[in-house]
């Protein structure tokens, strides 16, 4: 019998679990518990919020007002969290992964299967890496990957989605996956393509920011369409020059096209991206992002750092003149306005 641990609990990481729990509970071959590990704060009210979790059944600091369902347990403690489980769900921002796959390292089940639902990637001086491969080499388990166009609090709502689940070899692990996650209201599909998939909801976070910075500037919508479609192309080409077996066929799944459009759109890296450029440049990412997100984290700002360390490494920089941009804006080295600049300079 299957059981589902969820390491991560923030606004996606909740939802992950409300939807991941109304499954288990219908499915025979699934514990209907789910346990969601909790990174532990104190509210200010002087409340754990696991505790809260608990007497509410509502994670009330990332997603107030929602029911998780009463098969999900939260649990503080990560090592008694994962102990059991044979599927695991890693959901936290990406820049937290590392730290928590060290402290995971010879603590889960050897038979356990993974699959990241983060999106980002890693860059040390060795190279880059993405988040499923830290979790595969680092757990020593196989993992897959799920990104779509999933604004967490629409489909906390139940309005209609879909996702994309990418993965190695194991089609039978990427089956037992889809079981998991699919509702009527969330539509997963999969394909064997993990690099191609993660890419996807990797780099369409720079192009995010990108268009919160068109929106700032009020440019319309001729200029954050052209920025979407470049970025497009920008997100291709990466992917393939790191990754000559991504597909491009990947691209036009939820997790590509239609995740860049949502997050164009709706999401948390064009929100706060929109207020930096209103701002001139002159109140931090960090600052707004604590001001507008209130502990939810953005993953933009720093793909775009890391990205652009991949591109100065590998001598690629005039390649990608929006990706270059978007790290040169984030990192106050141009105004918000120089956006639509690298425009004289791109062949795209
Ligand atoms: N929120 C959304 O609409 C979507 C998010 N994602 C992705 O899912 C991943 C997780 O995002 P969310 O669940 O939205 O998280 P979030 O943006 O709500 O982040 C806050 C989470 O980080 C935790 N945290 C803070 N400091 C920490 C630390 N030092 N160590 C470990 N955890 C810490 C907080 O406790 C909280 O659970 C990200 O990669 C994001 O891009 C993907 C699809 C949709
Ligand atoms: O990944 C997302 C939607 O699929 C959410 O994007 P943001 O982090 O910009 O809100």
């Amino acid at each position: 019998m299957n059981k589902v641990t969820i390491v991560g609990s923030g606004n996606w990481g909740s939802v992950a679990a409300k939807l991941i729990a109304s499954n288990t509970i219908k499915l025979s071959n699934f514990h209907d518990e789910v346990r969601m590990w909790v990174f532990e704060e104190t509210l200010p009210n002087g409340d754990k919020l696991t505790d809260v979790i608990k007497q509410t059944n509502e994670n009330v600091k990332y997603l107030p007002g929602v029911k998780l369902g009463q098969n999900v347990v939260a649990d503080p403690d990560l090592e008694n969290a994962v102990k059991d489980a044979n599927m695991l769900v890693f959901v936290t921002p990406h820049q937290f992964m590392e730290g928590i796959c060290k402290r995971l390292d010879g603590k889960i089940r050897t038979d356990a299967e993974g699959i990241s639902l983060v999106k980002g990637m890693e860059v040390k001086k060795e190279g880059a890496s993405m988040i499923s491969t830290l979790i595969s080499n680092q757990l020593k388990i196989n993992c897959s990957v799920l990104m779509g166009a999933n604004i967490a609090n629409e489909i906390a709502m139940q309005k209609f989605s879909e996702a994309t689940i990418g993965y190695r070899e194991n089609k039978e692990a990427a089956e037992r996956w889809v079981q998991l996650f699919n509702t009527p209201y969330f539509n997963v599909t999969s394909v064997q393509d993990v690099e191609g998939v993660e890419m996807c909801g990797t780099l369409k976070n720079i192009v995010a920011i990108a268009a919160g910075f068109i929106d700032g500037l009020e440019m319309g919508n001729n200029t954050k369409s052209a920025i979407m479609r470049i970025g497009l192309k920008e997100m291709m080409a990466f992917s393939k020059l790191l990754f000559p077996s991504v597909k491009y066929s990947t691209f036009f799944e939820s997790c590509g096209v239609a995740d860049l459009i949502t997050t164009c759109m709706g999401g948390r890296n064009r929100k706060v991206a929109a207020a930096y450029a209103r701002n001139g440049g002159k109140r931090s990412f960090d600052e707004l992002e604590a001001e507008l997100l209130k502990g939810q984290k953005l993953q933009g700002v720093l793909t775009a750092k890391e990205v652009y360390e991949v591109l100065t490494a590998r001598g690629w920089v005039e390649r990608f003149p929006l990706f270059t941009t978007v790290y040169e804006i984030s990192s106050g080295l141009l105004p918000p306005s120089a956006i639509v600049e690298f425009n004289n300079k791109s062949k795209l």
